[in-house]
């Protein structure tokens, strides 16, 4: 039985998180979101709100434009706007069995477990893995597009 299967082989979770900013699309968010959801039965993903986004250069598109095209992606049962303030509030209406952080993002594992344990909420925490490069053209990252467009069409 393998980490992402039950014993009969079906799979592991029942609701499952991903969650992320998902501002210009591209392969390795389809990964994740793949991956996200082989490990349950429903995936549900939250957008990061653009006023929390200040690790990075703030999202291009709308938070609403954001969400609508994840919602729109095979893997993706629902796709929810996060919470301004408090990123438990959409955890506790969706009540997932796990939180799959993606394979780069700043969250600690064991510090999210710890948040979910003190709210009262039951869930586990994994890892995703990140995309393989296919082809060497691929840009598989929002920054790297945006930084394309502004050498290719701004010079
Ligand atoms: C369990 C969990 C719940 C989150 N909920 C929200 C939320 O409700 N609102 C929000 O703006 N960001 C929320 N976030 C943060 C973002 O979705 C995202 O993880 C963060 O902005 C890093 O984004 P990036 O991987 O796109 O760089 C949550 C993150 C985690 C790990
Ligand atoms: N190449 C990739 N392989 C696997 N997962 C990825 C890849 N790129 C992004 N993800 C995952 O998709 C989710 C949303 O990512 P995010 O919106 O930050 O995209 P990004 O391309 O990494 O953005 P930026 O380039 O601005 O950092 C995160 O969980 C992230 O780990």
């Amino acid at each position: 039985m393998s980490g992402d299967e039950d014993r009969d082989g079906g799979p592991a979770y029942g609701r499952v998180v991903a969650q992320g900013t998902f501002d210009i699309l591209h392969p390795g968010h389809v990964h994740y979101l793949h991956e996200a959801k082989s490990m349950g039965e429903e995936l549900h993903v939250i957008l990061a709100r653009a006023a929390n986004v200040t690790h990075k250069e703030p999202p291009v598109l709308s938070d609403e434009q954001r969400r609508e095209m994840v919602a729109a992606l095979d893997p993706v049962d629902e796709a929810h706007l996060g919470h301004l303030e408090d990123f438990f509030v959409p955890i506790e209406r969706i009540d997932p069995d796990c939180i799959v952080l993606g394979h780069d993002q700043y969250h600690d594992e064991e510090d999210v477990a710890g948040a979910l344990a003190a709210r009262g909420l039951e869930c586990d925490v994994r890892r995703a893995s990140p995309r393989e490069t296919v082809r060497d053209d691929e840009l598989l990252s929002t920054g790297r597009i945006v930084d394309r467009i502004c050498e290719t069409r701004c010079p």
